[in-house]
């Protein structure tokens, strides 16, 4: 059973980028280290999900996945998009 769907850790998300404490909250660290930073988190998770999916277990593919998605997320918010500019594409 999910602990959160995609939707509520984006709001979750949103919140600490606002008032997030960078010492506490690895959202507010990353947003405020920036996009560049945030880039190569969302390149090294990409390749840990090719890497587990050919190599490892659904539960470990599945737990690298959720990594990427979570970095995705905070891409989104340190370039000050919402999930609805995201979703129109889809
Ligand atoms: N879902 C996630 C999540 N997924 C991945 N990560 C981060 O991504 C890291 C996994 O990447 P790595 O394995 O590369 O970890 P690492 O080597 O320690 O990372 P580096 O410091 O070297 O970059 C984890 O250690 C977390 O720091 C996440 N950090 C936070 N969340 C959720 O986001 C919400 C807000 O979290 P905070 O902003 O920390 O309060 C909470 O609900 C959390 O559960």
């Amino acid at each position: 059973m999910a602990s959160k769907t995609f939707e509520e850790l984006f709001a979750e998300l949103q919140q600490k980028a606002a008032t997030g404490d960078p010492a506490t909250s690895r959202t507010a660290q990353l947003v405020q280290q920036g996009v560049h930073a945030i880039g190569k988190k969302v390149v090294e998770e990409a390749a840990e999900v090719w890497m587990a999916a050919e190599y490892q277990s659904p539960e470990e593919a599945a737990e690298e996945i959720s990594q990427l998605l979570y970095h995705v997320q905070v891409m989104m918010l340190a370039r000050g998009l919402t999930l609805e500019d995201v979703y129109k594409y889809l």
